[in-house]
């Protein structure tokens, strides 16, 4: 897996997202912040929308930025126009390409679908553009009209193809078939686009990548329609750590892009969510924190500093007395092996009254006062 470019798609299908609305303001700042850690590309929105969308993209094509943008647009001319409109230079088209689709949308005229894409990337093309073209719905879609399809697409200028699982019904084996199958007859680049409806989204992204397939859509948080996208710090750190593939991208800004992303989007991230939740990087069980005191290797995959987190230690009901007592020590307190039981009990009972862990104050108030006074050893 090399030269694998990073094109996300949080100003689009993450704002897709029910319920969510970034200002221009709010745009501008996650695309300036994307840029500054290094991500290659930016779906930036869809032009067509108009008024405050078409301002906000402009407003980015004016920033000056390293990262390539790019506007998601449907196969109509108008759409196209209004993406130049806004200065852009790189133009996605989307084009419905299973039989569910293409009946819903477009009456199961298959041979119109195909002169309306052909007439939208030639026209994109004659004016200069940088022509993506995905294919919407392609997991569900008849192979061979995808790949004619996606032939179809070089044939006729476009510079990449993406392969969506719109509705996130693919497995990576499913997905790794498919894909390599495209990679095998196309010269242009695939694209990976992957949905999160059964929690798959980032080991699909994986899978297509690793089936030859160079670019990959992503969003920050995993934001998106429905169960959300491949989620960009997920991706990352996966090719970083399990594939040794260094994008260029700071990982060190990953926790702070999430955060800013929690905060415009409103949606905030569970304490679980791998790479940038709260409790990636925190453990309370007591077989897991001896191990840590020891090495954390024995139970985190990486530094949580990769990205921009720091390990927490926290007492809880499922403490033992390895955390129990080094807390205490790192406060001036050693007890002896029946005293760290009898507080371990306290630590317990708290912290089911309390429904939680326990702050290192609550800790210490359950330590005979003595103790606490004198800093008794
Ligand atoms: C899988 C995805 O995420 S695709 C991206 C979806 N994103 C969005 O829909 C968000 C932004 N969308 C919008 O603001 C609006 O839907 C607009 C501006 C694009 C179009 O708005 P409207 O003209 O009001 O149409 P509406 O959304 O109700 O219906 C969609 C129309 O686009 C057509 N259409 C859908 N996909 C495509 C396509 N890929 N190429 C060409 N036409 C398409 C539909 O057939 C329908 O056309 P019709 O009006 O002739 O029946
Ligand atoms: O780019 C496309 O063709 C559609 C992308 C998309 O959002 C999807 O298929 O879910």
């Amino acid at each position: 897996m090399n030269d694998i470019q990073i094109n996300d798609t949080t100003l689009r299908d993450g704002e897709q997202a029910a319920g969510v609305a970034f200002t221009v303001d709010e745009k501008i700042a996650l695309a300036s912040f994307m840029d500054a850690i290094g991500v290659h590309e930016l779906e930036v929105g869809i032009p067509a929308m108009g008024s405050e969308e078409a301002r906000a993209i402009s407003a980015i094509t004016h920033l000056d930025l390293r990262t390539s943008l790019i506007g998601w647009n449907r196969a109509v001319r108008s759409d196209i126009e209004a993406s130049i409109a806004c200065g852009l230079k790189r133009v996605h088209i989307s084009i419905p390409v299973s039989e569910i689709q293409i009946a819903a949308k477009f009456q199961g005229d298959v041979q119109g679908v195909l002169r309306r894409l052909r007439e939208a990337v030639q026209f994109a093309v004659d004016q200069g553009l940088y022509v993506a073209v995905g294919g919407e719905d392609s997991s569900r879609a008849d192979e061979s009209f995808l790949l004619d399809v996606a032939l179809s697409v070089e044939e006729w200028g476009g510079s990449r193809f993406r392969f969506c699982d719109t509705v996130g019904i693919l497995d990576p084996m499913k997905t790794s078939q498919k894909v390599a199958h495209l990679v095998q007859h196309l010269s242009i680049p695939v694209e990976m686009h992957t949905h999160n409806d059964f929690g798959l989204a980032t080991a699909n992204a994986l899978a297509g990548l690793q089936a030859g397939a160079t670019s990959v859509n992503t969003t920050v948080n995993g934001l998106g329609e429905r169960a959300g996208n491949a989620a960009l710090e997920e991706v990352v750190m996966a090719l970083k750590q399990m594939y040794n593939v260094n994008l260029g991208i700071n990982t060190r800004r990953l926790r702070e892009l999430s955060d800013l992303v929690a905060q415009a989007s409103g949606c905030s991230v569970p304490p679980w969510k791998a790479i940038v939740g709260e409790n990636a990087f925190a453990h309370e069980a007591g077989i897991h924190a001896h191990g840590i005191l020891k090495n954390p290797n024995t139970y985190e995959p990486f530094a949580p500093e990769e990205v921009g987190w720091q390990r927490r230690l926290v007492v809880g009901k499922h403490s033992g007395r390895h955390l129990v007592s080094n807390v205490l020590q790192q406060n001036g307190i050693t007890l002896s092996k029946e005293e760290i039981a009898t507080v371990l009990e306290g630590v317990r009972n708290l912290s089911v009254k309390f429904k939680r862990s326990l702050t290192v104050e609550e800790l210490l108030n359950l330590v005979p006062e003595r103790r606490v006074a004198h800093g008794i050893s």
